[in-house]
């Protein structure tokens, strides 16, 4: 049985080790795993929660990175399908000083952008809890759309809570109003959705995280809405509460912003598996998405239980406190 359910792109990820260099004039790259529905697969599982992920990667060495190396983290591989005729998706990334990095992708008729809906039918989704889901999958390929969009009807039918990160990659969309479109559709089929501040400008047209938040409440199935707003944290609001910031926490020095919008995901997703509130889990996506971007990697400030416990030590707090103690 599986309390997570997720489907995304992998990609390998080579991360400059040379600060402040473009990525023409790096030489020396770490090699690692991202793709967002991953990372948040990753941090789940980190934090002792059962995950499947599914996609497709190719039959090269790439493929099999990727699939050794979420195996190695006890993550389901069930699903993780493999293509003989396409490779799997890789990213180059600078490592800078400050502010986010420069990417550059390597994805286009990825193995992942031809998983196609017949894939869908064998997933037992027996037991599952929570379906995390993003903006980003359905954006790779005509097919990966439509595989999305059973699988939501699927999870819709059986009544599996779904939380959905609208995720914007503009490069892999044909133009805004598709993207925008299609995103706002697919939230409106999903129980939790979490935009960021910036892109709720671009898919609901105001900058206000109330009135992002009011945009997807008064569609579809929606009933929770968390606008993330960088260091400052997190708007939450439901169908029957009035809405509320709960800040973020402060840290030392910013490394990487990549990943502190899944690492957000996950914390979310964790605490709601452990039954908290909604408030407390948006403290610990808050947590999370402050650990993650203190690090290099997609992922690698995700925590175990124990980090986290020790963490919110050292800030003073803990989950049953934290929501009212604003001073971090
Ligand atoms: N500089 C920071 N300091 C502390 N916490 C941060 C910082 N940046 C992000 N976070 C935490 O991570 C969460 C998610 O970050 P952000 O608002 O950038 O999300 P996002 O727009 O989804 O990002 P992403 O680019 O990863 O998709 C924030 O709500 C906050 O809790
Ligand atoms: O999946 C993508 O599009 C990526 O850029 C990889 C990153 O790990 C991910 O986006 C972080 O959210």
């Amino acid at each position: 049985m599986t309390e997570l359910i997720t489907i995304g792109e992998p990609l390998v990820v080579f991360a400059a080790k040379q600060e402040n260099l473009s990525l023409t004039d790096a030489t020396e790259f770490h090699k690692g795993i991202g793709g967002a529905e991953l990372n948040v697969a990753i941090g789940t599982r980190r934090l002792g929660h059962s995950v499947q992920y599914i996609t497709q990667v190719g039959q090269e060495p790439l493929g099999m990175y990727i699939t050794k190396t979420i195996d190695q983290m006890d993550i389901g591989t069930d699903y993780v399908f493999k293509d003989p005729n396409h490779s799997t998706g890789h990213q180059l990334k600078q490592l800078v000083s400050y502010g986010d990095p420069e990417v550059a992708n390597y994805r286009k008729g990825s193995a992942a952008s031809h998983l196609t809906p017949s894939s869908i039918k064998s997933i037992d989704l027996s037991g599952v809890k929570i379906a995390h889901l993003t903006g980003i999958f359905p954006a790779i390929s005509e097919t990966a759309l439509e595989t999305l969009q059973l699988l939501m009807k699927r999870l819709n039918d059986q009544h599996i809570l779904i939380t959905f990160d609208t995720n914007l990659r503009p490069a892999l969309w044909k133009n805004t109003q598709i993207m925008r479109n299609t995103i706002n559709k697919l939230a409106s089929h999903s129980d939790i959705v979490l935009p960021g501040i910036h892109e709720g400008k671009v898919l609901v047209g105001t900058d206000d995280p109330e009135k992002i938040a009011n945009f997807y409440l008064n569609q579809g199935q929606t009933k929770t809405v968390v606008v993330k707003v960088g260091s400052k944290g997190a708007y939450v609001k439901t169908s029957e509460d009035q809405g509320r910031f709960i800040p973020g926490f402060k840290v030392a020095k910013v490394i990487d912003t990549v990943g502190a919008g899944d690492g957000f995901a996950l914390g979310l997703i964790t605490a709601l598996l452990e039954n908290k509130s909604t408030e407390v889990a948006v403290l610990r996506g808050n947590a999370i998405g402050a650990m993650q971007v203190q690090t290099p990697g997609d992922n690698d400030g995700y925590p175990s239980s124990e980090e986290l416990k020790n963490f919110y030590k050292k800030v003073g707090i803990s989950e049953e406190n934290g929501v009212n103690n604003v001073v971090r």
